[in-house]
């Protein structure tokens, strides 16, 4: 197994990187990239680590090296947000960066599992899809992901916090897109669970809204990374254990043909080709079909961007 990070050197990317180096099996190979010249160090560091995975460091002018034969490649290159800033902000420095990443994802290794964690995420997944669908290679978006596991994760500590679970027995659902109000969790399924109405409206907003409470918490330092670190971990195992013919259910935003939009989270049935199977994400309470109605406009919008973007 091959798993290249690209953007390996920053703040998700060394945090990723640490994890799937203590945590893919035993054999697998890491390849790390990005254009900061510390990442050669970064792998070096991590190399010192003993297990069974095999690191390298790659620079600004190696990324078809980086890539080459890679079974899944884990994009956390590009800017993060500052306070005062929405993802939608972010497009115009990372849509670039995401597009020539892609083009050396088709180039190297056009069979991989590619998972976008490059904000505006709703917008940057359009953009490795069109790139794929101009070199021949889209397969119905079915080894593209744009991993909204971040969403997951908060929601369950959110909601085990809320309810006294112990934190290990819940899941949240958790679909749409990956900013504010696209991002809609399920609080209607969560087994077990007692709301009050009150609980539903701030748990949601909270969600909604988990990283723009990091982004304020860090000042003008970044947005979340260790958090997302781990649930890019989490979501990239997932992902391995498919391709290993595990059967494996995971959310993320993908590619949904006559769905609610362009790209939408769901549950999807990952294996050895990617998504197998598009799950439905089941009954809506009232508030929830509320709150999936008014979100299409703007996730639509964010969609478009992307496409435009990379046709443009
Ligand atoms: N999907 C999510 O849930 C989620 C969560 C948190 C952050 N993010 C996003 O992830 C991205 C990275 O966040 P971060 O905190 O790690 O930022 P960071 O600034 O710490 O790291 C970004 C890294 O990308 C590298 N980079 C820039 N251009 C590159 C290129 N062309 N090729 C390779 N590497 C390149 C930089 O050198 C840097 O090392 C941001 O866009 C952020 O908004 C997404
Ligand atoms: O909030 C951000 O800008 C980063 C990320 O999308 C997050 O949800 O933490």
């Amino acid at each position: 197994m091959k798993v290249a990070v690209l953007g390996a050197a920053g703040g998700i990317g060394q945090a990723l990187s640490l994890l799937l180096k203590t945590q893919l099996p035993a054999g697998s190979e890491l390849s790390l990239y990005d254009v900061a010249p510390v990442v050669p160090g970064v792998a070096v560091d991590l190399s010192h680590i003993p297990t069974a995975v095999d690191v390298k460091g790659f620079g600004a002018d190696d990324l078809g090296a980086a890539l080459k034969d890679a079974d899944i490649v884990i994009i956390p290159a590009g800017m993060p947000r500052k306070p005062g800033m929405d993802r939608a902000d972010l497009f115009n420095v990372n849509a670039g960066i995401v597009r020539t990443l892609a083009e050396g994802i088709v180039a190297n290794c056009p069979n991989a599992m590619v998972g976008v964690i490059t904000n505006p995420v709703n917008g940057t997944v359009p953009i490795v899809a069109e790139v794929f669908k101009k070199a021949g290679i889209y397969n119905e978006g079915r080894r593209i992901f744009g991993v909204t596991t971040l969403d997951v994760i908060r929601a369950e500590t959110f909601v085990a916090e809320n309810q006294g679970f112990n934190v290990a027995d819940v899941k949240v659902p958790v679909i749409g897109g990956h900013s504010g109000t696209t991002i809609l969790p399920l609080l209607s399924q969560v087994e077990g669970a007692n709301f009050s109405d009150e609980d539903i409206a701030k748990l949601t907003d909270r969600i909604q809204n988990a990283g723009t409470e990091v982004v304020n918490a860090k000042a003008g330092g970044g947005s979340a990374t260790l958090s997302m670190g781990a649930a890019a971990a989490r979501f990239c195992l997932s992902l391995v254990k498919g391709l290993q013919g595990e059967d494996v259910v995971d959310y993320a935003y993908v590619a949904v043909d006559g769905g609610d939009a362009p790209y939408f989270a769901h549950p999807v049935r990952l294996g050895k080709n990617g998504v197998e199977e598009i799950l439905s994400y089941g009954e809506l309470s009232a508030f929830e079909t509320k709150a999936k109605e008014d979100m299409l406009a703007t996730l639509n919008k964010d969609i478009q961007e992307g496409v435009d973007f990379a046709n443009g």
